[in-house]
């Protein structure tokens, strides 16, 4: 018998004031894979995602984790789902006025009654996993680089050893080396974790660094999922558009071409 996926979103949809983003989102995540989602800006990537997290309410269509519907459940068990994920947002990830070490073990304080000194020791240790030195856990955002602070953000998303793993563009505005050791991090933590993860991602180079599987949203619909190994040889013209970032194709709006 095939085994339960960990996540399965099918045929969900999403519209705003009249205007339908998603259009029947199928997308099914096994345990302890790592899925990438790629498509053009404003597709709705983030919207899925959110959708996901129950963020955001779909219209329409299922939403599971470990095979239970979490599409229209109460609060109470929307929070306790979400108690599973680790999230990491695109923007505005950190607490300005909170220092490094309340950032990351903000959840883990939140839910579970923990004192100031295991939570500090919790920050020290989750931080320089990642590469960061001790002493950073008593600075502020404002006082890090912006890898630093994208340290910071996958430190937050994986202190209290979450299930899932949820990542919004983890290394855009990073240069390609810091870029590259934050996808080395991200790796090496959904491995250590057992973790299953879903990366929105305009980075190619990333993809092929974290994703087992890719999925390409374009209309509202998945047009492709496959192996990351096959993303190459998709025989989808949007996916060879996108992957090879060719600015002729199928994806290139009438209203970008020529009219200026
Ligand atoms: N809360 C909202 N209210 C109204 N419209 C929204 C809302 N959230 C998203 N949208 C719209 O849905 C569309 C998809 O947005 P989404 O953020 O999912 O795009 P994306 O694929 O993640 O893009 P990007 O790669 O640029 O981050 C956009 O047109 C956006 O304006």
């Amino acid at each position: 018998m095939m085994p339960t996926p960990k996540i399965e979103l099918a045929g969900v949809t999403k519209s705003f004031d009249g205007k339908q983003i998603l259009r029947g989102i199928d997308i099914s995540v096994d345990a302890e894979e790592s899925l990438c989602i790629i498509g053009t800006s404003g597709c709705g990537k983030s919207v899925s995602l959110k959708c996901l997290l129950g963020l955001i309410v779909a219209d329409g269509g299922s939403i599971k984790i470990d095979g239970q519907e979490i599409l229209g459940a109460n609060r109470k068990k929307l929070e306790a789902v979400r108690r599973r994920f680790g999230m990491t947002f695109q923007f505005g990830a950190l607490f300005d006025s909170l220092p490094i070490w309340q950032n990351v073990t903000f959840r883990l304080v939140q839910s579970q009654k923990m004192s100031r000194d295991e939570a500090r020791q919790i920050a020290k240790h989750t931080i320089t996993q990642l590469g960061l030195a001790p002493d950073v856990i008593d600075q502020y955002p404002a006082e890090l680089s912006g890898g630093m602070q994208k340290r910071v953000a996958l430190a937050r998303a994986i202190a209290d050893k979450p299930e899932i793993l949820l990542f919004d563009e983890p290394t855009s505005g990073l240069d390609p080396i810091t870029g590259g050791v934050i996808d080395s991090l991200i790796v090496d933590a959904v491995k250590r974790l057992g973790a299953t993860a879903i990366t929105i991602s305009h980075d190619m180079a990333s993809v092929r660094r974290i994703a087992d599987k890719v999925a390409m949203i374009h209309n509202g619909v998945i047009i492709w999922c496959g192996p990351v190994a096959k993303m190459d040889d998709s025989g989808v013209p949007e996916v060879h558009q996108f992957v090879h970032g060719l600015a002729e194709g199928p994806l290139t709006r009438p209203s970008q071409k020529g009219h200026n």
